[in-house]
């Protein structure tokens, strides 16, 4: 960590002061802490429910003021030109008074300072000595430049290594007279290595970054982003911004992360905690559908019509399909007197309830009580004074109850779909003008299962499921989702992940380019509209910050031929890293492989062998043999297990500093069409902090060859 010499501070020792301003926030949160464990609840709690949410609440507080031994309490400074406007110190939580730097300045605050941290630290009079992050006092700490310089007189960036704060880099940002220099302290982040979970990046969010993070609640955000453009950073740190900015609406809504795979989500489920927010939840879409136990799989053909939006509209009219209009009167008999709804009036009623935008489920609910007050209208009109009780009993009396199931059926939303993916002609029916008869071909099971338990559920198949529910019942919609690598989701995925979000907001991320399903989205905009989302905007993020130069320019001559559209990103990193490709004989490419993983390892970092899923067990095998251990993706690593064997399908969203990548033919042969094969190793290229070795026995691709 480079030490920088500080500029136009005429304090003795500047870092000492700094440090001192440390020990006492230190010392400050300690004691918030101590207060909240101090606190007894006995008296406020009249009983036991009570007590126990409030005690599960103060525990979670307790855990959110942890002082995290490595991570600082603050790692930057802003100096303001003025006392900032009213609107931006009531929203720095607690009030933007004085920091300790100038506390006690009385009267009119010029020149306030501001420690910016991963959260809120005040003393024991109130004060702030640390603001977080996500306060609007914060903001100009990421977003002002020279050009705007927002009020700030200085910012300052501080260094630590191993906790102990050792450095600090100042901005003047309105001196015409200091020259823009990079930070050494981005470009330290960027290149520290890669070792476990993924962290946060509070301390470095870029301004096009913060831009993303800091948008309203009330609109969904869509970012295309190269890789290593910081998209998943971005996601969750603009999730615990909005629990920041709205944490009553989204406490009570809910927040939720959608990710690829379960070993993804491993992956980052430290940053939110780390930022302070314990409550967010992390999901795959498989999670979200998971109605029935998946034990089938579809071929990439069946699985693309499974998953095309048609499939909604064949859904839709199987789930009414039972809908029939009354032939027959309805009699009701009460004590002496029998009622008689005439089939012209039961139909009227099933009509409009038909034409009503209501769901199956709530129809079939309202149905009885309709009934019963035609019912009860007759009664009137012979001049009896039926109450609320009464319509209720006439909607409980079994001749209305086999009206309505005669007329709409109740639907069981498994049942549904195992009934279309059975049965030949209620397919077609469901499907006639909406899917050929190819397309219905591919739908059916070979064996069509016998019933709920024996069916050969795939992935694609509960997705149906799910939207069969939510036609029949609405989905509870939550206040913001992050949907994660969203490009490789289908219409029917995108329309699962939309109706938890219909009445909240979404932020989408993904990469064209890193499409590997076959049903890959083509565009934003076609992803947007089938999310329920189409007045999204789309922003771009091109600042790559993982990948080093050389590595990025040599995946990126894929692009012309996965994603035509698409401009390279560019790389922020310095470090030119180790680049190399190799070519080898057929019989010693496992001992290559082998070998580069040995030589990789002399490195410090993570390092990753990603490898087509095939290639897995044979690889495997042989470092066990050379007495190299190895990780599952997802399974942490730590400085005695830095080596991960990963499969080409789950590279996605993960980074290792040193990448060696075994036989990039066979990742491509491993998919079922070569745009796919193409896409995943050009994820397999991408996921390299350091260095890249590529091991080929097979021919390249031609893009990549010479
Ligand atoms: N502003 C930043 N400061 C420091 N590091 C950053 C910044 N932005 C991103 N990074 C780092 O760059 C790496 C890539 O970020 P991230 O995984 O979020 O990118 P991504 O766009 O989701 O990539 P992919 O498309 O490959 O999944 C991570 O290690 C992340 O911490």
């Amino acid at each position: 960590m480079p030490s920088h010499a500080p500029t136009q501070d005429h304090t003795p020792d500047p870092l000492q002061r700094e440090r001192d301003h440390l020990s006492s926030s230190r010392s400050a949160l300690r004691a918030m802490r101590e207060d909240v464990e101090a606190l007894d609840i006995s008296d406020v709690t009249g009983n036991w429910v009570n007590a126990k949410i409030l005690a599960g609440e103060i525990e979670v507080r307790i855990k959110a003021l942890a002082d995290l031994a490595h991570t600082p309490l603050f790692f930057g400074r802003l100096d303001y030109g003025h006392a900032p406007g009213s609107d931006l110190a009531e929203g720095a939580s607690g009030g933007a008074a004085p920091s300790a730097s100038n506390k006690g300045g009385g009267g009119r605050r010029e020149g306030e300072s501001f420690y910016i941290g991963r959260r809120h630290v005040h003393d024991a009079e109130g004060d702030p000595m640390v603001i977080d992050w996500r306060a609007p006092v914060s903001q100009p700490f990421y977003r002002a430049s020279r050009v705007e310089p927002m009020d700030v007189r200085l910012r300052r960036r501080f260094g630590y290594t191993g906790g102990e704060l050792t450095a600090y880099e100042d901005e003047h940002l309105s001196d015409p007279a200091e020259a823009d220099t990079a930070s050494k302290l981005l470009q330290t982040e960027i290149e520290r290595p890669r070792v476990g979970p993924m962290r946060d990046i509070v301390a470095t969010i870029q301004p096009e970054q913060d831009e993303i993070v800091r948008a309203g609640v009330s609109g969904t955000v869509c970012v295309q982003g190269a890789p290593g453009t910081g998209k998943t950073a971005v996601g969750l740190h603009r999730v615990a911004y909005l629990l920041y900015a709205h944490r009553e609406r989204l406490a009570r809504t809910g927040t939720l992360v959608i990710g690829p795979n379960a070993s993804f989500l491993q992956y980052i489920e430290q940053v939110l905690p780390a930022l302070g927010e314990l409550q967010v939840k992390q999901a795959t879409v498989d999670d979200l559908v998971a109605h029935v136990p998946l034990r089938g799989a579809d071929s990439a053909a069946t699985a693309t019509v499974k998953g095309d939006a048609r499939m909604a509209e064949v859904l839709r009219r199987a789930v009414r399909s039972g809908i029939r209009m009354p032939t027959e009167p309805v009699m009701v008999v009460r004590g002496s007197r029998r009622w008689r709804v005439p089939a012209y009036e039961l139909e009227e009623i099933v009509k409009e309830l038909a034409e009503r935008d209501i769901r199956y489920g709530a129809a079939h609910d309202a149905l009885p009580q309709r009934i019963a007050h035609a019912v009860l209208v007759q009664m009137e009109r012979a001049g009896e004074a039926p109450d609320d009780r009464v319509q209720d009993a006439v909607a409980r009396n079994s001749a209305v109850k086999a009206a309505v199931k005669a007329c709409w059926p109740p639907v069981d939303p498994a049942k549904l779909v195992l009934r279309l993916l059975s049965d030949p002609d209620f397919l077609a029916a469901s499907a006639d003008g909406l899917l050929d008869a190819d397309e219905q071909k591919l739908l059916l099971w070979e064996k069509p299962a016998r019933g709920l338990a024996s069916a050969k559920w795939s992935s694609a198949d509960a997705v149906l499921i799910d939207e069969a529910r939510d036609l029949v019942q609405r989905t509870a919609s939550l206040g913001h989702v992050v949907l994660d690598e969203a490009q490789d989701l289908s219409p029917m995925q995108y329309r699962a992940v939309g109706r938890r979000c219909s009445t909240g907001s979404a932020t989408v991320l993904g990469d064209i380019a890193q499409g590997t399903t076959p049903w890959a989205t083509a565009s934003w905009a076609e992803a947007l509209r089938h999310l329920g989302k189409p007045e999204a905007r789309v922003e771009e993020l091109t600042r790559g910050f993982r990948v080093p130069r050389e590595v990025i320019a040599y995946a990126s001559r894929l692009l012309p031929e996965i994603a035509p559209d698409l401009a390279p990103a560019t790389s922020v990193r310095e470090a030119g890293g180790d680049f190399a490709v190799q070519a080898v004989a057929p019989d010693g490419l496992d001992a290559a492989v082998v070998e580069a993983c040995r030589s990789a390892l002399r490195h410090e970092g993570s390092i990753g062998l990603i490898a087509a899923d095939p290639r897995i067990a044979v690889l495997g095998a042989a470092l066990k043999e050379a007495g190299l251990p190895y990780l599952a993706p997802g399974a942490e690593t730590s400085a005695t297990a830095r080596l991960t064997l990963v499969p080409a399908s789950l590279a996605k969203g993960l980074e290792y500093d040193y990448v060696v990548l075994d036989e990039p033919a066979e990742i491509i042969a491993a998919e079922p069409d070569p745009r796919t094969g193409l896409r995943r190793l050009y994820v397999s290229l991408t996921r390299a902090v350091s260095g890249l070795t590529v091991l080929h026995a097979s021919p390249l691709p031609p893009a990549l060859a010479a």
